[in-house]
């Protein structure tokens, strides 16, 4: 749903100057047991598998920006097969996969090889047979690909398992290609609360304002609203999915969309919402609110050592969902009010 305005890429020398503040040192709050799935004795209604960053690169592994992480750019195709094995060996397989965005990497861009990057992923995650898979477009998509290109990519996920055909459309709405009136609105955003000279630095105090991010335009808000009145009304139990995370509590500064707060107050107004899953910020994050949202971030492969994992499987039932995690993903009840 969310979309990231499009920039250039720098290259993949790190000269290691911090050049931003680095996220905060408490880890999410992380719920100890997932026994509640046991104890449940019921058939989940249905399954779903998540995964995030994949930014799959044939190229050797480097760091962040600000040089505080690895990167195992190769290595993540390799921890995608593994998820995608996982998913392939459970009974019943999961109904679908959520990817959340930043499916290759934009040094892919740079190397020519997005187009080649991409079909080796998409490999990976088509395996076989393997679940229908929902995407998110991140930042990195608009590094790699116009969104024409996009539109017209297995990346458009319009129509898979069932998807609303209205719902699908509209997600992939935002066209924040340079030339376009929504960049424009953007740029003028973002340089209203970012005066540093390269716009990927954050500003003083409101982080988020970096050109790596993004944020929702009133027309996205009044879908959402729109769409939400209906789940309401139909009592139905919704989870949002997209790239940039909106809570504070669920990651780091740095990372959360521009006008998270005007996303959270759509929310808030909503009873039906039960979930909001994200990416982008490779450490993921969690955090409960008061109106009993469940905020999920989830960590990225691209920042997983070769040997861990990062994906999990959503168990859906009638008054909660289960996050079975595997690896740096925590396992999680994620109770309904
Ligand atoms: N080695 C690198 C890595 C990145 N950059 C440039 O930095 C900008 C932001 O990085 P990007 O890779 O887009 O960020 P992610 O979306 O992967 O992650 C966001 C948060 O940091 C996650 O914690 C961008 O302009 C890159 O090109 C670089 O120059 N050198």
């Amino acid at each position: 749903m969310c979309k990231n305005i499009n920039t250039s890429l720098k290259t993949s020398t790190c000269d290691c100057r911090p050049r931003w503040r680095t996220k905060r040192a408490a880890p999410a709050h992380r719920t100890s047991s997932i026994s509640g799935m046991e104890e449940e004795g019921a058939r989940p209604l249905f399954s779903f598998g998540v995964i995030a960053d994949i930014q799959y690169a044939d190229i050797d592994d480097g760091y962040n920006f600000v040089c505080t992480r690895r990167r195992y750019y190769r290595h993540s195709l390799k921890l995608l097969r593994r998820a995608s094995d996982s998913w392939k060996s459970e009974s019943p397989r999961p109904s679908f996969v959520l990817q959340l965005g930043d499916i290759i990497d934009g040094f892919n861009k740079k190397h020519d090889a997005s187009r080649k990057a991409l079909d080796a992923v998409l490999r990976e995650l088509n395996n076989d047979g393997a679940a229908a898979v929902h995407h998110v477009w991140g930042n990195h998509e608009f590094y790699n690909f116009s969104r024409e290109e996009l539109s017209a990519s297995a990346l458009n996920s319009k129509g898979v398992c069932g998807a609303e055909e209205g719902a699908a459309g509209d997600s992939y709405w935002y066209d924040f290609s340079p030339r376009s009136e929504r960049y424009g609105q953007a740029l003028r955003l973002l340089l209203e609360h970012n005066d540093n000279e390269e716009l990927n630095n954050p500003p003083g105090l409101e982080q988020r304002f970096v050109k790596f991010n993004g944020g929702f335009s009133q027309d996205q808000l009044q879908w959402l609203d729109r769409l939400l009145t209906i789940s309401d009304e139909k009592h139905e139990k919704v989870t949002i999915v997209s790239h940039l995370p909106v809570h504070p509590s669920s990651s780091d500064p740095i990372c959360l969309a521009w006008n998270y707060d005007e996303v959270l107050s759509v929310l808030h107004s909503h009873k039906c919402v039960v979930c909001f899953m994200a990416g982008h910020d490779h450490d993921g994050g969690y955090h409960k609110d008061f109106y009993g949202i469940h905020y999920l971030t989830f960590e990225g492969v691209i920042e997983t050592p070769p040997e861990q994992d990062a994906f999990g499987t959503v168990y859906v039932y009638e008054d909660k969902m289960i996050l079975k995690g595997h690896g740096r993903v925590a396992s999680r009840i994620l109770q309904y009010l």
